[in-house]
């Protein structure tokens, strides 16, 4: 059985179509990417997963439980760490793990209460207030309540935006352990290179529909070789150059990136440069990673 079963789900935001039929699932125990630039629709989606915003049709299933039609259940098989940090500001870490074990019916929960928060580096602000905790503690709280009721299917909505290096290790280390134990987990990041390393499948969406669906090493495979990337002043780059570019510069950009099937084919690119008065101010070579597919499909090229 499925973890998640998305099939043909619709979300128009008045004129906006925030999701246009988006249909996939994901298997019990992946570690999923759900990618996308601003505004595709990854919250909207994990909101409807949630049960906390409504489809305009289609259906979303969470352990083949309908997260309308059977809430509570699918709910209860979910924990979901949201993007926005908000609290009841008047209880303590522990009370507020508490509270969160009471909706889910466990009573007798301060065993695993006190594990989440030792994995999380919580515990010696077990007993502070939630007002008094910095960004990156209030985070960690966050994360500990959506998994209060050792939820099977874990879903984070860009747990590391700004915070620190080490509330990543620490944050990573724990979910990898979870998801080691056959939780699934889906995550979404604008850190690519945070995909790369822990999701073993990605779904990428662009304005509300999925664009690729792979296997996170089948997507890196799609572009073969290395990229050297220069960054230009002077004269403009040659236009003999533009199909050798792993894509389009952007306009007013002086930064471009080829595509590289062997090193000798460098020299060329940086002889064209020389005879049309470009200068190189930078230039690196590197394996394509997910960041490079990334860019290439949301423009369109993959
Ligand atoms: N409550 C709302 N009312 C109107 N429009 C909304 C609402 N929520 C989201 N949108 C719009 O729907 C689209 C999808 O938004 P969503 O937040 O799902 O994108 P996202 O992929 O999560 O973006 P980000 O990476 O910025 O978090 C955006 O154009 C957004 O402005």
């Amino acid at each position: 059985m499925a973890a998640i079963q998305i099939d043909q789900v619709m979300k128009r935001y008045g004129t906006l179509q925030a999701l246009g039929g988006v249909t996939f699932s994901i298997e019990e125990g992946e570690f999923f990417g759900l990618l996308g630039p601003n505004g595709a629709g990854k919250t909207t989606l994990i909101s409807i997963l949630a049960g906390l915003n409504r489809a305009d049709s289609g259906s979303v299933k969470i352990m083949g439980h309908d997260v309308v039609k059977d809430y509570r259940k699918a709910r209860s098989l979910l924990g979901v760490v949201p993007q926005e940090l908000v609290f009841d500001p008047f209880f303590t870490v522990r009370e507020t793990l508490r509270m969160q074990s009471g909706y889910f019916g466990l009573a007798k929960n301060d065993a695993w209460i006190d594990e989440v928060m030792h994995h999380l580096d919580l515990t010696n602000k077990a007993d502070a207030n939630t007002r008094s905790l910095s960004g990156g503690m209030k985070r960690r709280v966050l994360v500990a309540q959506a998994l209060v009721h050792k939820p099977p299917v874990i879903v984070l909505d860009e747990p590391t935006a700004g915070v620190d290096v080490e509330l990543r290790q620490t944050l990573w280390k724990f979910i990898a352990r979870l998801n080691r134990e056959g939780h699934t987990v889906v995550l979404t990041t604008h850190y690519l290179e945070e995909a790369q390393a822990l999701c073993n499948r990605i779904a990428m969406l662009r304005g509300g529909k999925v664009v690729a669906l792979d296997t996170t090493d089948a997507l890196i495979n799609r572009i073969s070789g290395s990229q050297l990337e220069v960054r230009l002043s002077g004269a403009a780059m040659p236009a003999s150059l533009a199909p050798l570019l792993s894509h389009p510069l952007e306009p007013g950009s002086n930064r471009a990136v080829f595509r590289i099937a062997e090193y000798t084919d460098v020299e060329p690119i940086l002889a064209a440069l020389r005879q049309s008065g470009a200068v190189i101010e930078d230039m690196q070579l590197h394996q394509a990673d997910l960041e490079d597919v990334f860019i290439e499909i949301m423009e369109g090229n993959k």
